[in-house]
């Protein structure tokens, strides 16, 4: 069993310190010349783990080469560079190869979900199927060997069942799934809800405005899920509540911490001027205040995250405009 990572970042990095450990031929491709020789020769990936030693058995390179003769494809890009890495891998394969997305919110033109990007950017005879493998799973954890679920989602049972037995061990235990459009909204969903619990806590709200939250998010999710075709269960499980709650709690979390900032200063503005992280809940609250509208799904606290992040409402107004809405029941 060949797999190819493409991306050399944090998650495509955690993700080959699995499969080097299950003795699995891992390879990670990148287009930072630096970052790749960290990985290679120093077996460390200093950018994002400082200190962690890396399985030395995990192979980096930037040649694209490397991809000829993969079964596996596992792509750990932020999702604006999904298509794009796709129409590049593809001409370098020689048989069909599983595709595993690993990338959590939607198309930047179309708002497609990942899995349906990849199989339009993928030719047939390249592609065995897609699978995406999601849940709560901080990269920061997982490369430390902490105990971590995660959920390969696919409409292929038995790629879904390959990818499962290739990366299970001791520490990462995978589930499988076939509620791809449930899981792909679930994980994408959480990173506004992450970016908001940031922003509270920011501002400087406690515990019982998390849970509050955390609760109400989920219940957002789920409407919008279902509204879109995923299946209600699927919301309660790892790629719903479980990914909800890690990002929404974890001082690891990108979105959490984007939020924070912004919360603190009570404006977004610091995050335009500031961030150069991968903060995937930014966009997602545009594509789902957008596709809210089109099928008229109330979404208030994701609806408030747009607000503030394009249209420059404060935070703190954004809260207390959430706690004075139309009183409703449970
Ligand atoms: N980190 C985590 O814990 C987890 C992340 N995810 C998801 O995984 C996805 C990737 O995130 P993550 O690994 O954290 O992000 P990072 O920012 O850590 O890494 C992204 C990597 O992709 C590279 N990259 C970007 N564009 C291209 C391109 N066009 N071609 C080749 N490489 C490219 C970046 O290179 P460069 O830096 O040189 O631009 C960087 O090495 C996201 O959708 C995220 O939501 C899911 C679960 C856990
Ligand atoms: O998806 C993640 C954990 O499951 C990573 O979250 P962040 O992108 O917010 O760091």
């Amino acid at each position: 069993m060949k797999v190819t990572i493409i991306g050399s970042g944090s998650w495509g990095t955690g993700l080959a310190q699995v499969l080097a450990d299950n003795n699995v031929d891992v390879t990670i491709w990148g287009i930072d010349e630096s970052q790749i020789d960290d990985i290679a020769n120093n077996h460390l990936n200093s950018t994002f783990f400082p200190g962690v030693k890396l399985n030395p058995a995990i192979k980096a390179t930037t040649d694209l080469a490397t991809v000829t003769g993969s079964d596996i494809v596992l792509l750990s890009v932020p999702t604006i560079a999904i298509q794009s890495v796709c129409e590049q891998v593809a001409p370098y394969l020689d048989k069909k190869a599983i595709f595993v997305n690993t990338s959590k919110g939607f198309h930047p033109d179309t708002n497609a979900r990942m899995s349906d990007v990849i199989r339009a950017s993928v030719p047939a005879d390249k592609l065995s199927s897609v699978v995406s493998l999601i849940g709560p799973s901080h990269a920061e954890e997982v490369v430390e060997r902490l105990l971590t679920t995660i959920t390969a989602v696919s409409q292929n049972e038995e790629d879904a069942k390959t990818i499962q037995r290739v990366f299970s061990n001791d520490y990462f235990r995978v589930y499988t799934g076939n509620d791809e459009i449930g899981a792909e909204l679930g994980v994408a969903l959480k990173n506004a809800i992450a970016v908001a619990s940031g922003i509270l806590a920011g501002i400087g709200y406690g515990d019982n405005t998390r849970a509050a939250l955390i609760t109400r998010g989920i219940a957002e999710v789920m409407r919008f899920g279902s509204a879109y075709g995923g299946k209600k269960e699927t919301f309660m499980g790892l790629t719903g509540i479980g990914d909800l709650i890690v990002t929404a709690t974890s001082r690891h979390s990108r979105n959490f911490q984007a939020g924070y900032e912004i919360g603190k200063a009570n404006d977004a503005q610091i995050y335009w001027d500031t961030n150069k992280k991968t903060v995937e809940g930014v966009r997602t609250a545009k594509v789902v205040h957008e596709l809210a509208k089109a099928k008229n799904i109330d979404m208030p606290i994701i609806e408030e995250v747009y607000k503030v992040l394009y249209e420059g409402k404060e935070p703190k107004q954004s809260a207390k405009d959430l706690m004075l809405r139309e009183l409703k029941s449970e």
